[in-house]
């Protein structure tokens, strides 16, 4: 089949190459031309695994990307919307980036002859399809959808480092469509794709639901994890002893109940608002989502306040922050809860040095002061402290280098350091242990 692809940053550009691996005729849409030009000459515009590969092998074949919205849709029967749909001031969603897409979109539809199916991906509160995309579509083109062009809900659940392999093994696949025949012809796109569990087929505004109370479940696993966490550490008990004989339960699960400092990355963060925002915007008080918030929200500043208690006051003490994407595997930074401990560092006046293998450069970005190192080891030298705060897999290999800290205090956000079997004498501290 031919589809475009509106968006090319991580969900966008990881569907475009899966779907030209899939065997589809695809085309990438872009404002950001320095991302256009990348994937024709086939680099990705974002760092996830696997993704380059593909980039590399499809581009200039079945895989292309243009700015010009009417010759992508002319050469397409499906256009998928992947552009962001970031928190506004208040915390609700800010769906500009969505208007302005459906709206050229709609223009490209109305000179366009053929039929065209328009599918949201973007995460979207319930009703943003029927009430905001659709109407924005039918304005822009003049025609009428669910007979002239086809619209659908089609959520993604894949996780950023493992993108690729969750966009190819999904464990369910969403449709909502607005009409039966755009659903048949989105079902027909993952002819190929094994999917562990099934094809969802329902409404758009129960699709938009299901990708909020997927997240936001998740997430309050995660704070209910930090909160359980909290209070083990004041009674001197081992939540991940404890965690892990709750997590046996088939009923809970084993994932998602790591404590440490918090849930990060574009989405978790941005979905709990955006549903508590819709939910106080329809007259309902979303008591246990916003408590989901608050426990994260504090989560990175007790990684400060046991540091404080360590070592006293910050003023002019280098202070090392190990990690700074938002998880291991990604040069993502959006929302990592490195930020605010950055923030509370430099507010109190401390030196920062900080290494991250992927996202120094990202970070530099947003603080220009910090002084950013190409390994731990030279990260660590020298430092009064250290804030351990992303799981990367060769922070678990540390060892002598806390040697090199002038003062071996390291305060842990996510339990990596394997702290009982170093033969380094350190002071460690975890955050909820
Ligand atoms: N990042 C993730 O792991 C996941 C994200 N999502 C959702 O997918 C959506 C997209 O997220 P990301 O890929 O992370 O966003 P992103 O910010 O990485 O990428 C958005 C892309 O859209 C482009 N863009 C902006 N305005 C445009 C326009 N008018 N026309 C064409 N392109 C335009 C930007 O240049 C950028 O390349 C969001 O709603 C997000 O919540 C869903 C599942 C996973
Ligand atoms: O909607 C989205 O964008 C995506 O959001 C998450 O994926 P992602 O943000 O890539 O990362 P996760 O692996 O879910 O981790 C999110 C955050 O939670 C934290 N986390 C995760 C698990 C845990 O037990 N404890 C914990 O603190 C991680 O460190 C990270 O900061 C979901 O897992 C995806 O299914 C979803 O598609």
């Amino acid at each position: 089949m031919k589809v475009s692809v509106v968006g090319s940053g991580y969900v966008g550009t990881v569907t475009a190459a899966c779907l030209a691996e899939l065997g589809h005729q695809v085309i990438c849409i872009d404002i950001d031309e320095e991302r256009v030009n990348k994937i024709n000459s086939g680099v990705s515009p974002i760092w996830e695994q696997g993704l380059d590969e593909l980039i590399q092998n499809h581009a200039g074949g079945n895989l292309k990307a243009t700015s010009d919205y009417e010759s992508a849709v002319n050469d397409s029967d499906i256009s998928f919307i992947c552009v962001g749909t970031p928190s506004d001031d208040y915390g609700n969603i800010d769906l500009s980036i969505v208007k302005s897409a459906s709206e050229s979109l709609g223009y490209a539809i109305g000179s366009k002859d053929d039929y065209h199916v328009v599918v949201l991906k973007s995460t979207v509160v319930p009703e943003t399809t029927e009430n905001f995309v659709t109407p924005i579509l039918e304005q822009a083109s003049g025609k009428q959808a669910g007979k002239d062009f086809g619209v659908s809900m089609n959520p993604e659940f894949l996780r950023e480092g493992k993108a690729v392999y969750d966009f190819m093994n999904p464990d369910r696949i969403v449709i909502g469509a607005l009409d039966k025949h755009s659903g048949d012809v989105v079902s027909h796109l993952y002819d190929k794709v094994e999917c562990l569990n099934e094809f969802i087929r329902t409404n758009p505004r129960t699709a938009e639901m299901i990708k909020y109370a997927n997240n936001s479940f998740l997430a309050t696993k995660i704070s209910f994890s930090n909160e359980i966490g909290n209070i083990c550490k004041k009674l001197d008990i081992d939540t991940y002893e404890v965690m892990k004989v709750v997590g046996m339960d088939f009923r809970i699960s084993p994932y998602f109940l790591n404590s440490g400092a918090g849930f990060g990355g574009s989405c978790f963060p941005k979905d709990v608002r955006a549903l508590t925002g819709k939910s106080k915007e329809i007259g309902y008080e979303p008591i246990l989502l916003d408590s989901v918030i608050r426990v994260n929200e504090n989560q990175p500043h007790r990684m400060i306040d046991l540091l404080e208690e360590k070592i006293g006051h910050l003023e002019n003490k280098t202070i090392t922050v190990l990690g700074l994407a938002f998880k291991n595997g990604t040069d993502d930074i959006r929302e990592s809860r490195s930020v605010p401990v950055i923030a509370d560092l430099l507010y109190n006046g401390a030196k920062i040095k900080a290494y991250d293998p992927q996202a120094n450069g990202n970070m530099k970005k947003v603080f220009s002061s910090v002084n950013y190192c190409d390994s731990a080891e030279e990260a660590l030298y020298n430092s009064e402290a250290c804030l351990v705060m992303t799981d990367w897999n060769e922070f678990k290999n540390l060892d002598s280098e806390f040697g090199l800290m002038k003062n071996k205090v390291v305060v842990d956000g996510r339990r990596i350091i394997p702290f009982q079997n170093l033969e380094q004498e350190i002071d460690y501290v975890g955050i909820c242990w």
